[in-house]
């Protein structure tokens, strides 16, 4: 039985069928999720992605354009690859500029789908 201070506030009184407890990793998450990565693993990852950055939690990433209208062409262009993987990013749209959040919320933290679609993000025409 897991001490509730030990839980995190927002699994407080979750189902104990969906929370997932790694005592080795201490770490917790929904099961069924992917596999959240330790920090040594993120920080190896990120030498990839140059143009991301990550508080261990999530992934940012920022795009400036010419205008508001190539800023939601560039947002439109995110639906293949986050539908295609069945991950999807928060958005923020500033006028011209975009700014990306990605983490997996199932998970409750980083995992290897945020940076498949992390690197596809990076790949798009610029
Ligand atoms: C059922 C659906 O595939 C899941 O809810 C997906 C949808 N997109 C998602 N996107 C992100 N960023 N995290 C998730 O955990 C997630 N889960």
């Amino acid at each position: 039985m897991l001490i509730a201070s030990l839980v995190p506030q927002y699994l407080v009184g979750v189902s104990p069928k969906i929370v997932q407890v790694d005592g080795a990793k201490d770490t917790v998450s929904l099961k069924g999720a992917p596999a959240r990565l330790s920090s040594l693993e993120i920080r190896l990852r990120m030498r990839n992605l140059p143009d991301w950055t990550t508080d261990g939690e999530s992934l940012f990433y920022t795009r400036t354009f010419e205008g508001f209208v190539e800023a939601v062409s560039f947002v439109n262009s995110l639906v293949e690859p986050a539908e295609q993987l069945g991950h999807h990013p928060d958005i923020k749209i500033n006028y011209n500029q975009v700014s990306l959040q990605l983490t997996t919320h199932d998970a409750l933290g980083i995992t290897e789908l945020d940076f498949q679609l992390a690197s596809k993000i990076s790949q798009l025409t610029r």
